[in-house]
């Protein structure tokens, strides 16, 4: 059978005696693709890439690489595959040494295996002079790129990273997510990541899958989780969000959370439909008289909070708190403890249907 993804998964289960930490996983990766899977601590992230990789042996499932499959193949024998892990870099070697590693394993000659470490320095914007310098001597954001351009010569099918970024400080980690994301594109290679932060993953990733105890929740491109998330596990998740409690009864649309315009209507909500009403902060804002909203709610500003570009207002309503977000440069002239009416219109919400 010939299939179009490169790596899938079917019925993937993995269990630690009693504990199913992985629950029937069915996963499509396609060539090409950057795949993040992001989830809480104790989701199952490394536990998912371990078996992808080969360090650990599936309880129930497949795994298939094109149309072989390698749920039982060891890792030393999945040569397609390679973990990307920073920390793992020969420190006594340097930097050319640790690069040619896996050619020399492969018994690559020595004037082969120079002229790909020279081509991988460049690839990675590290200076040809780097060859000779020793691991003890680059930096933390050095030592990544070295690590990439190794894992690079092993020449694999698919680059797998289990947060490589995490022990970097913020703005070294900005500029590696954007520089794997442009390696990525410059080598067509497929990166399956995984990460706790979601910024990384809407950042790099082509498509995003959320993880929950063992099962993805959601698997879509960045925005239609952002945008149109389908639990509220994923909605809190992905950010700050608004949730209030409606209910579709004959012809209308009831909350007790919200002042609701006569007519106004969600699309694709028909009548005895529960759900939540998701908008993100940066849709709220404040109302007065001369704007009406579709939706509104009263309440009190409860604080300001600076996030750099963006301010953050909470504001304390009969409901809780609700996050209202504006650009620096739009921000409101209220001040603490002064009643404000908050609003947002149908076009910017999205409904969860049912979610508990
Ligand atoms: N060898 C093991 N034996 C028993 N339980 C395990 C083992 N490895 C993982 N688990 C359990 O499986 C669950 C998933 O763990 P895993 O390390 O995959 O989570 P994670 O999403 O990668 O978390 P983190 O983000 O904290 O690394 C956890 O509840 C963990 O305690």
């Amino acid at each position: 059978m010939v299939s179009t993804a490169l790596l899938r998964l079917r019925g993937v289960v993995k269990k630690f005696g009693d504990f199913t930490a992985l629950d029937n996983i069915g996963l499509d990766i396609h060539e090409g693709e950057f795949f993040t899977i992001v989830g809480p601590s104790g989701s199952g992230k490394s536990t998912l890439i371990r078996l992808l990789v080969g360090m650990d042996d599936v309880t129930d499932g497949e795994i298939w690489l094109r149309d072989d499959r390698i749920d039982g193949t060891p890792a030393n024998l999945r040569p397609t595959c390679m973990v990307f892990q920073s920390l793992a870099l020969f420190p006594h070697m340097t930097v050319g040494q640790n690069i040619e590693f896996p050619l020399k394993l492969r018994k690559v000659a020595p004037a082969a295996r120079r002229a790909r470490a020279e081509e991988l320095l460049e690839l990675l914007r590290l200076p040809q002079s780097y060859y000779d310098k020793r691991i003890s001597q680059c930096s933390g954001g050095e030592r990544q790129r070295v690590a990439l351009a190794r894992a690079l010569a092993f020449d694999p099918e698919i680059l797998f990273f289990d947060e490589p970024l995490s022990a970097l400080d913020y703005r070294l980690r900005k500029t590696l997510e954007k520089e794997l994301k442009d390696l990525h594109a410059r080598t067509g290679k497929t990166f399956v990541y995984i990460t706790h932060s979601l910024e990384e993953a809407m950042v790099m990733s082509d498509r995003i899958a959320i993880m929950k105890a063992g099962r993805f929740e959601q698997i879509a491109v960045a925005d239609e989780i952002y945008s149109t998330p389908v639990s509220r596990f994923v909605a809190e998740f992905m950010g700050e969000v608004n949730l209030f409690p409606v209910a579709a009864r004959n012809g209308g649309l009831h909350s007790a959370a919200l002042q609701i315009a006569p007519g106004a209507t969600l699309d694709g909500v028909g009548d005895d439909d529960n759900g939540l009403l998701m908008v993100r902060p940066e849709y709220m804002r404040i109302a007065d008289s001369a704007t009406p909203f579709d939706f509104m709610l009263g309440g009190v500003l409860h604080g300001e909070y600076a996030l750099g570009s963006r301010i953050q207002y909470e504001i304390e309503t009969p409901e809780g708190m609700v996050t209202v977000e504006k650009l620096r440069e739009d921000r409101f002239d209220i001040r603490e403890g002064q009643d404000v009416t908050v609003g947002f219109n149908a076009a910017n919400t999205h409904f969860i249907r049912d979610a508990s």
